[in-house]
C-alpha cells in the first residue's frame, strides 16, 4: 500500500521473506493439517464480553519483551509466569507477540503462555497470508490480529473469513477513519483502535475518542496502546470503552497481574 508507514513497510517486507522460508520447511498443506489438530479454541470474544457484561473492564493483557518504539521493555521475560500472573490478576484474555525480528517474540512464547493458564490468546503478529492464519491456529491461538493499514480490502476479508472458519476470533485494528470505514463492512464483533501512530510512534488516546462515534452499536471496541495510568482507564470508561489492550504498563511491573489490578481497580 503506497502510503504505508516505513516501520510497517519494513516489517511487512520481512514477513514476506519469513513466510517463504517457513513454507519451505513446512508447506501450506502441512500447516493446515497441524491447524486441524490443534487444541479447541477458548472463545476470545466470549471471555472479553463476559467481563464487560459483569461490569468489569475486559483486559487483553499483553506479553511483549520488546518493541520498535521502546526497545527491550522487560529483561526478566518468562511467559508462563507472566500468563499465570495475568490470570490471577483478572485478565480476560492474553495477547502474545510472536514476531521475532522487531518484537523479540516467538511462537513458543504463545504456546508456553497458553499452556500456563485457561485464558484465550491473541496471536499478535503481522498477518498478511493464509499460511500465518493456519500457523496461528496450529500453535493454539484463539484470535488473530488483522491490521487494516497492512492489508487491502480483499486480503483483509479473505484472512478474516479463513480465521473465522477455523473457529478463531479476529481483532481488526485501525488507526484512522479511512481504515475504520474499510473494516466495518467485515462485520466483525471486535474493533481495535490503536492509539499509537505507526509513522511517529506518538500515542494519543484522542484517537479512540475521535473514532468511537463512527462505530455502530453491537461491536466491542478495544482501545490499544498508551494505557498507562488509572486516569487513562477512567477516561475510556467514561466514554463507554470497556475493552483494553495493555502491554508496556504491565511489562515494566515486577508482578504484571498486580499492576493489572492496580490499573483497573
Ligand atoms: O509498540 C510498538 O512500538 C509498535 C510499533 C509498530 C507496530 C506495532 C507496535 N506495537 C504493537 C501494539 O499495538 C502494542 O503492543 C499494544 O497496543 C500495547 O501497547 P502498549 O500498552 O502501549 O504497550
Amino acid at each position: 500500500m503506497s502510503d504505508t508507514p516505513d516501520i510497517l513497510k519494513k516489517i511487512l517486507a520481512r514477513k514476506v521473506e519469513e513466510i517463504a522460508d517457513r513454507t519451505k520447511v513446512l508447506p501450506l498443506s502441512g500447516m493446515r493439517a497441524k491447524a486441524e489438530q490443534a487444541d479447541p479454541v477458548r472463545g476470545f470474544v466470549r471471555s472479553l464480553r463476559a467481563k464487560i457484561e459483569a461490569g468489569q473492564a475486559g483486559v487483553i493483557a499483553e506479553i511483549k519483551k520488546a518493541s520498535p518504539s521502546k526497545g527491550v521493555i522487560r529483561e526478566d521475560f518468562q511467559p508462563e509466569a507472566i500468563a499465570r500472573s495475568y490470570a490471577a490478576g483478572g485478565a480476560a484474555c492474553l495477547s502474545v507477540l510472536t514476531d521475532r525480528d522487531f518484537f523479540q517474540g516467538s511462537e513458543g512464547y504463545l504456546q508456553q503462555a497458553r499452556a500456563a493458564c485457561a485464558l484465550p490468546v491473541l496471536r499478535k503478529d503481522f498477518t498478511i497470508d493464509p499460511y500465518q492464519v493456519y500457523e496461528a491456529r496450529a500453535i493454539g491461538a484463539d484470535c488473530i490480529l488483522l491490521i487494516a493499514a497492512a492489508l487491502d480490502d480483499a486480503r483483509m476479508r479473505d484472512l478474516a473469513r479463513l480465521a473465522t472458519s477455523l473457529g478463531m476470533d479476529v481483532l481488526v485494528e485501525v488507526h484512522d477513519r479511512s481504515e475504520l470505514e474499510r473494516s466495518l463492512p467485515l462485520e466483525l464483533p471486535l474493533i481495535g483502535i490503536n492509539n499509537r501512530s505507526l509513522r511517529t510512534f506518538d500515542v494519543s488516546l484522542q484517537t479512540t475518542l475521535d473514532l468511537l462515534p463512527l462505530i455502530p452499536d453491537g461491536r466491542t471496541v478495544v482501545t490499544e496502546s498508551g494505557i498507562l495510568a488509572p486516569p487513562d482507564v477512567a477516561l475510556m470508561r467514561s466514554h463507554g470503552v470497556h475493552a483494553f489492550l495493555v502491554g508496556e504498563a504491565f511489562m515494566r511491573a515486577s508482578e504484571p497481574g498486580v499492576e493489572l489490578q492496580r490499573l483497573f481497580a
